[in-house]
C-alpha cells in the first residue's frame, strides 16, 4: 500500500485494534471528498489570506500556516498572502523607548515610529514568513507595497464614525496597481506582502496601512474570490466580550450598522470585511489563527469556522 506508514497493518489485525485501524482511513477519506467541491470552487481563483500578528504567536502556528499556503497553492489555488505584525512592531518600539499607543484601533506612527514600522514588516515578519513557507513550498516572495506602486496612500485623517484624528504617519489606501503581485501568480509564486504604502503626496516617504484594511484592498484590485483574516479569537462577537455571542455568518449591513460600536483591533477588521465585500469579493472570513491549519479548515471544509461576511443578497 504505497504512503501508508505501518507496514504491519497489511496483516490481519487482532480484534482489539480492529475498529481504529479501520475507521481512520474512513474518515481520511470522507475529509477528503468533502474537500472536493471547494477545491473545485477556489480552482484557479485567487484567495487572499491575511496572517495577523497576534496569530502568528508560536512558530508551530507559523509552520502550518506555511503548510497550509503550500497546500493550497499545490491544490490548484492562487494564495496571496498579507501580513500583520502588530506585536512585532510593538516589541521593537519599546525597546528603542516609543511607547505604542491606538487610536480607534489604529497605531499612532510619529516620524521615529514609521521606520521601526517599516523595517519590523519588511524585514523582519515578511522574511520570517517568507522562509517558513520557502522550507515547504520554496516558492514564496516578499512584496512591499513600496514595490511597483503597489499601494498608494493618503494620510488618514478620520475615525471610522468620521471624527477628526490624528494618528501621525498612518495611511488610508488610496490606489492599488496589483501588477507586481499578479506577476508573481503568473510565475507561480506566492506573494507575501507587507503593508506599507507609498505617500501619494511625498512618493519617497512611507505610510503604516493597517493590515486587515490593506489585504481588502488588494483583493478587491486582484478580484479574489475570498478574503480570510487570521487572529487571536474564535471570530467577530456581536455582543464583545460576551462568549455566546459569536456570529457564524453575518451580512455586511448588519456588520456595517455594528461598525460604530465596535472596539480596538475588530474596528480595521470589520471595515475591511466591509471594504471587501462591497467591492465585489464573494466572501470574507475572520477566523481564529491560534487553532493550528486553520486556512486549510476553513477553505476546503464545510463547515469552515468563525465569522464568515456575505453580501446582503448572495447570488453565488
Ligand atoms: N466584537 C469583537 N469580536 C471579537 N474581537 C473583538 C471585538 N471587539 C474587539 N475585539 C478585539 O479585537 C482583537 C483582534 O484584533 P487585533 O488584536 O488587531 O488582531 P490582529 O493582530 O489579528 O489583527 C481581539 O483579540 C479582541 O480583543
Ligand atoms: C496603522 C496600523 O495600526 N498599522 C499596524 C500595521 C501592522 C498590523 O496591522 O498588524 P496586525 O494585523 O498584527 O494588527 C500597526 O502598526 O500595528
Amino acid at each position: 500500500m504505497t504512503g501508508h506508514s505501518d507496514p504491519t497493518s497489511d496483516t490481519v489485525s487482532s480484534s482489539t485494534d480492529a475498529p481504529g485501524v479501520l475507521a481512520a482511513p474512513t474518515a481520511k477519506v470522507e475529509t477528503l471528498i468533502e474537500a472536493l467541491p471547494w477545491m473545485q470552487r477556489y480552482h484557479g481563483e485567487i484567495v487572499v489570506v491575511k496572517f495577523g500578528g497576534n496569530a502568528m504567536v508560536d512558530p508551530e502556528l507559523i509552520d502550518a500556516f506555511a503548510e497550509d499556503i503550500a497546500f493550497l497553492r499545490h491544490a490548484g489555488v492562487r494564495p496571496v498572502v498579507v501580513h500583520g505584525g502588530g506585536p512585532h512592531i510593538s516589541r521593537m518600539l519599546d525597546r528603542v523607548g516609543i511607547a505604542s499607543e491606538f487610536r480607534a484601533g489604529y497605531r499612532y506612527t510619529n516620524a521615529e515610529a514609521i521606520e521601526i514600522v517599516r523595517m519590523v514588516l519588511g524585514g523582519q515578519v515578511a522574511r520570517e514568513l517568507v522562509a517558513a513557507i520557502n522550507e515547504v513550498a520554496p516558492v514564496a516572495t516578499g512584496i512591499s507595497g513600496e514595490d511597483a506602486g503597489l499601494f498608494q496612500a493618503r494620510r488618514k485623517t478620520h475615525d471610522q464614525a468620521g471624527e477628526p484624528i490624528d494618528l501621525g504617519y498612518v495611511g488610508e489606501i488610496e490606489s492599488v496597481n496589483p501588477n507586481v503581485v499578479l506577476a508573481d501568480l503568473a510565475a507561480g509564486r506566492i506573494p507575501v506582502v507587507s503593508t506599507i504604502a507609498s505617500d501619494i503626496n511625498q512618493p519617497r516617504k512611507a505610510l503604516n496601512i493597517n493590515a486587515d484594511r490593506a489585504a481588502a484592498a488588494l483583493a478587491v484590485a486582484l478580484g479574489a474570490k475570498k478574503l480570510v483574516m487570521l487572529t487571536d479569537v474564535e471570530g467577530l462577537y456581536r455582543n464583545w466580550p460576551d462568549p455566546n455571542s459569536l456570529a457564524s455568518t453575518i451580512t455586511v449591513g448588519e456588520l456595517r450598522a455594528m461598525l460604530p460600536n465596535l472596539a480596538a483591533g475588530m474596528i480595521p477588521k470589520a471595515q475591511a470585511c466591509i471594504e471587501a465585500i462591497d467591492g465585489g469579493v464573494m466572501r470574507a472570513t475572520i477566523i481564529d489563527g491560534r487553532e493550528p491549519h486553520a486556512t486549510l479548515l476553513e477553505i476546503f471544509t464545510t463547515d469552515g469556522f468563525g465569522t464568515e461576511v456575505t453580501p446582503d443578497t448572495i447570488d453565488s
